[in-house]
Order: C-alpha cells, then structure tokens, then sequence
C-alpha cells in the first residue's frame, strides 16, 4: 500500500489550514482572551485580589500564545501538572524528529491537526496554571449561549420525538428505518451547530431541522445510511437472547443543539431496540470552542429537565434514567483531547481501543473526528474511506460529519 500522503498544514498558503492558523486561530484566542476581561468582577466576587491576580496571568499567558502562534514560533513543551503532559511533550518530539531537519516544529510548519489540537491545550494550560480560575471554562458562556439560541430547534426535536415514541412498538420495519433516517440526518445537520469553524460567533439552529431535510437532502455528498441500517437491524435481530447486546458507541463533538440531536437519536435507537447500550464519548477538558465535556453533559440534561416545555423536561428526564439504569453511559478518555491521529489509538490508549472493540457500530460525529480518522492528509478524493483509517477498526464504525475542511472521500468504512 502507498505510503501515506502529507499532513494538512499551513505552509501550504492558501489552504484552508493556513487560513484557519493565520486568521481564525487567532479570532479564537482573542474571544478567550476577552472571555476573561469580562469575568474580573465575577473572579473578583468569588476569589477576592488572588481572582483578579489569576486573570491578569492568564491573560498574558494567552497574549504571548497568540504571538507565538502569529510569528510562527516553534512550539515548546507544556509544563503543567496533568496526566497528558508527558504524552503531549513526546509527540512534540515525535514532531520534531519526523519534520526531519526542516527547523522546530512550529504553528506555519507543523501539521494543522497538531498546531489546532496543541492550541487549545496550551488555553488549557494558561487556566491550569493560575488558580483559583484554574476551573474555569473560557467557552461556557458560548456554549451557553448557542443552547438557548437553539431553543425553537430543541423544542421542535424534542417533540417530534415524544411524538414517534408513543406509537413506536407499533411501527413496521419501513417506518422504523424512515424515522432512523430523518434522525440520523437531524443529527448530521446538528453539526454545522460548531463554535469553531464560526470562530465563536453565534452558530446556533434557529429553525426546526425537520421540515428542511428534504431542502437538505441534495448536500449529502456520502450517504451509507442504508449500510448503518442493515448493520443495526440485523444485530437486533440476533439480539434475540437476553445476554447479547447491540452496543452504539457515539463520540460525541459539539454541545448545544447537537448534543440534543445525538440524544434523540440515542434515544430512538433504545426505544426501537435496535441498540440495547448506548455509550457516549465526550472531552476531558474545553475543546474546539464547543466540544462537549463532562460538564456539557450533565448541565444540558439538568437544563432539559428545569425547561418550561413539556417535551423537553420529558426528554431531560427519560435520558437521566437511561444513565441512572446503565443503558446510557458516558465516558471521557483523555485519548480525544490528544493531537493523535486515530490510527495510534492501539499504542497509546490500549484501554480505550480495548474498550471500542466492545462496540457493534461506533458513530464518529463531526469535522475534527473525521479529521483524525483518516490522519488529516493530502488524500486523492477517490481513495477508498478504509484505506486512510490506516488500519484503525476497533469496530464498525462510521462518521457523520458537515465537511469543514479539505480532506473528504467517496466511501465510508461500516463493516
Ligand atoms: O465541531 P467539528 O465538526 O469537529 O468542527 C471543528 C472543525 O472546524 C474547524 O474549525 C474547521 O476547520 C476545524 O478546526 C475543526 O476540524
Ligand atoms: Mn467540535
């Protein structure tokens, strides 16, 4: 087999990548940057002088981030305290011995999937260092923000699926695959929902997504839904015993509206019984703006739950049981938050590689996981979606992604 071709990267001018470290990176820490100005009175409020201290080194922790990122200066290595420190500073070896002998690896130089990964840990790494805003989460308020934004849209999403879920046993084959379809392409449009490529303006879902899926239907470049269909429906019907299971592993992306999505799809997928488990995967720590962490998670259901919407405190409600029972379980390795392409996963995170092995289907959702599913390289269009996985197949597993960058191909990989 070819070797694999060059890594996306800025030094190819005019490139998306090289538009996106020049100007869009740098949107991006600037809105921090501000984020932070704006919160003083609030650090003030909760931490006294020391908040106040905090902000002010932070702030000029990310003045000089952006400078270094500006004049593309070599990257150097993080020293904070946490579990991925060590990993993140051995790929910046890794970095520096593959670029071999072309200088340091820096922010115009280096691959894209690295500088934009290395970027937001290095947000992280400025909040870590100056506690006590070291909790802190310099996106929040735009995640915030883009969830009520979005409030027309989850209360029409919401309710389209309270709707099917009263008649649901009722539904024949047909009817259960047409329904799996619109939810699937609700959750696939949920995507353009990003904080990132918007660079933090508002991206939120105004209008319901349910009645534009047709308007939609002629910008779905790659379409295998029949494929994730026939997979899922005949597991359920091996699922026949009580002990075999049909697990859906999600890897989560953004928070807000299409977080909601990708629970209501969980959700159909559990009451149609064509996923007995679902596993939800989301970051350790603030990522691309408005990938979902932890905390995302947690305050949606609990925000869902608190609504003044019938549908919408019933959705909250059911998807807290789901995980309270073990049907629904969330998880958040820190191999996701890591500049690795998904081909490394076996070496450096066995655990989670073993852990997907588990899975029936693994549905990877957004631009950056698809991303680093096929390396982020300079791939012809025409070869084969499985040949640029690189070997990685924990299970079958397909993207749903809104296309954000260069690197696009004609096939998904299922089986
Ligand atoms: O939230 P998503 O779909 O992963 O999009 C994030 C992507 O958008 C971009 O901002 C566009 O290139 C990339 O940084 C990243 O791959
Ligand atoms: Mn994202």
């Amino acid at each position: 087999m070819a070797a694999a071709p060059v890594s996306l990267s800025g030094r190819f001018k005019g490139s998306f990548a090289y538009f996106t470290i020049k100007d869009r990176l740098p949107q991006i820490l600037t809105r921090v940057i501000d984020t932070l100005h704006r919160h003083k009175n609030e650090f003030f409020e909760k931490h006294g002088e020391k908040g106040v201290e905090a902000e002010k080194r932070a702030i000029s922790f990310l003045s000089k981030l952006r400078n270094e990122l500006q004049t593309d200066k070599p990257m150097i290595p993080l020293n904070d305290e946490l579990p991925d420190t060590p990993i993140w500073n051995q790929y910046l070896e890794y970095q520096r011995n593959v670029s071999n002998g072309n200088g340091q690896p820096s922010w115009f130089q280096s691959p894209w999937l690295y500088v934009e990964c290395y970027m937001y840990r290095r947000i992280h790494e400025a909040l870590i260092h100056n506690p006590p805003i070291d909790d802190f989460d310099p996106f929040m308020e735009a995640k915030i923000q883009s969830f009520f934004e979005s409030q027309q849209a989850i209360i029409a999403v919401c309710t389209y699926l309270q709707e099917l879920l009263k008649n649901i046993e009722d539904l024949n084959e047909n009817q259960l695959k047409e329904e799996f379809f619109k939810l699937l392409q609700v959750s696939l449009w949920g995507n353009r929902c990003d904080l990132s490529i918007s660079a933090g303006e508002d991206n939120s879902q105004k209008s319901s997504l349910l009645q534009s899926l047709n308007d939609f239907k002629s910008f779905i470049l790659v379409d295998d839904m029949e494929n994730l269909w026939s997979l899922l429906l005949n597991s359920k019907k091996r699922t026949t015993t009580k002990e075999s299971i049909t697990r859906v592993d999600m890897i989560l992306d953004n928070a807000g509206f299409e977080l909601i999505t990708d629970l209501v799809l969980a959700n159909f997928l559990s009451s149609s019984k064509l996923a007995t488990e679902v596993h939800f995967h989301g970051k350790c720590i603030p990522w691309f703006v408005s990938d979902t962490t932890k905390h995302d998670f947690n305050w949606t259901l609990k925000q869902l739950q608190s609504a003044n919407h019938m549908w919408m405190s019933r959705c909250g409600m059911n998807w807290e049981g789901n995980l309270k029972k073990g049907v629904w379980v969330y998880h958040d390795h820190m191999f996701w938050t890591l500049p690795h392409e998904f081909s490394s996963m076996a070496q450096v995170a066995p655990d989670l590689y073993a852990e997907l092995q588990k899975s029936s289907v693994i549905i990877f959702k957004g631009d950056l996981n698809y991303r680093k599913l096929t390396g982020d390289r300079k791939w012809e269009f025409t070869v084969p979606f499985h040949q640029a996985l690189n070997k990685f197949h924990p299970a079958p597993l397909c993207s749903i992604r809104t296309l954000k960058a260069e690197i696009q191909f004609c096939l998904l990989a299922l089986p």
